[in-house]
């Protein structure tokens, strides 16, 4: 492996990095990223290794004794201080991050997004650790925007609703509005991280993604999670279409989301990874602003893309909308729209994302098809029983 230089021309020593919920979505992608392009060793902890189980066998692979994975709930296990020690760095990912566990499972979120990251925070200022804390761009809330009157030419101008990590104000709804536990309770966790970096000099770097979206993303409902089960947006269009199943409107689908691929958005986490020295003290959206579209836009583009990806012809009705109270029950609320002002991100480390939405469907879809059409015929000829 030819040798890898930071962004000021520096050799980068090899790093052994502690990745907690390293078995996730995110964690997978960059577990791959980190084993095919860099040297760094991860130790992988996680409760599920199930969608890196690729990196961990066979032991012929190139980068075998690179990656160990630890079966580890943080909530409860006295190893966490010592593997956190053994590495120079400590990504936590591991969190409850899906909206339909807010408002339903308000204390699991509020102890997992909260309470569980308190022991990850303090075992690393006490080390003299470095921590990269995955938040999210939910911490913005709604945006100002929102408040003004429907008509107002203000909810045209940027700045209204672009949001910002070093101005824009978090705003949430009131607490019966559940929906706002997990954002609380990250934003809560960034403060608490913020204050150790000032007071005790904890070398932080706070991460707020804005829909990072691609292949592995939660589950497939019946087929690898839980039939009753509610995943985030993709993972349910997928579903819908995979079923031939109408996509199911929350309220309309009028609100706005900016998507980034997955991919692009491993790479800034490399950067801040390789480049301390600039990612340090510094919270970071990550998302593509270019890529923005109403729940709505994003089904009906779907449905294009899986329509040409599956050969399958499109259905007659491919949407139906549905009242938030029905599909996600009592104290949903919504952030409006999701705009990341980049500035801080281009500045510090040079990164921009590069794929269109269409494109990073595209191949998404392709993998969906791919992994899940068969499992899904399969699973809808059995018959039911009574
Ligand atoms: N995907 C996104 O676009 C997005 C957006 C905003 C924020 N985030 C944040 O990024 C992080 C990772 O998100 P993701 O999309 O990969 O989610 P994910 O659910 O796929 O991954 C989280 C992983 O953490 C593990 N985990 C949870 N609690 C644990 C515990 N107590 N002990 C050990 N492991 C535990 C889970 O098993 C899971 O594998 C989360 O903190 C999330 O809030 C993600
Ligand atoms: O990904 C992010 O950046 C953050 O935002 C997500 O929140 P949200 O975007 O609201 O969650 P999705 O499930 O992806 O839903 C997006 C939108 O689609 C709507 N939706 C979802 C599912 C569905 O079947 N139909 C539908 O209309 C939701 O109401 C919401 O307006 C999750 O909170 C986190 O994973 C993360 O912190």
């Amino acid at each position: 492996m030819a040798a890898r230089m930071d962004l000021d021309g520096r050799l980068i020593k090899p790093m052994t990095i502690c990745m907690i919920g390293a078995g996730g979505f995110i964690g997978s992608h960059l577990c791959e990223k980190l084993m095919a392009e860099t040297p760094h060793k991860v130790l992988a902890l996680d409760v599920y290794n199930d969608k890196i189980k690729h990196l961990l066998e066979p032991d012929s692979l190139p980068w075998a004794g690179r990656i160990e994975f630890h079966r580890i709930n943080i909530k409860h296990d006295s190893r966490l201080e010592g593997l956190i020690k053994m590495a120079d760095l400590t990504i936590n990912l591991a969190a409850i991050c899906t909206p339909a566990d807010y408002n339903t499972r308000p204390l699991d979120t509020i102890y997992s997004n909260f309470i569980d990251a308190l022991p990850v925070v303090k075992y690393c200022s006490e080390n003299n650790k470095r921590l990269i804390h995955f938040s999210t761009c939910e911490v913005y809330g709604k945006t100002i925007g929102s408040f003004l009157p429907k008509d107002s030419p203000l909810r045209k101008d940027p700045a209204y609703y672009v949001l910002k990590e070093d101005t824009s104000p978090c705003i949430f709804g009131s607490i019966e509005k559940q929906r706002w536990s997990y954002a609380c309770a990250k934003q809560l966790i960034e403060r608490l991280i913020y204050a150790e970096g000032v007071e005790n000099g904890l070398d932080f770097t706070i991460v707020r993604p804005f829909n990072w979206i691609g292949p592995r993303m939660d589950f497939i409902p019946g087929i690898d999670g839980p039939s009753e089960g509610v995943p985030r947006v993709l993972a349910c269009f997928s579903n819908n279409l995979l079923r031939r199943e109408p996509l199911k409107l929350v309220d309309g689908g009028q609100s706005q989301r900016t998507f980034v691929y997955i991919k692009d958005a491993i790479e800034a986490v490399l950067l801040m990874i390789e480049n301390p020295d600039r990612a340090n003290g510094h919270i970071f959206n990550v998302g593509n602003p270019n890529n923005e579209v109403t729940v709505r836009q994003l089904a009906e583009m779907m449905t294009q893309v899986y329509t040409k990806v599956s050969g399958e012809p499109m259905l007659q009705s491919p949407s139906i909308d549905v009242s938030s109270k029905e599909f996600y029950g009592e104290g949903y609320d919504d952030s409006d729209k999701r705009i990341p002002d980049m500035t801080i991100i281009n500045k510090q480390l040079g990164w921009n994302p590069k794929t269109s939405l269409w494109d990073l469907l595209e191949s998404t879809l392709t993998y969906q098809h791919r992994t899940y059409a068969e499992a899904i015929k399969k699973s809808m000829a059995k018959p039911t029983a009574f």
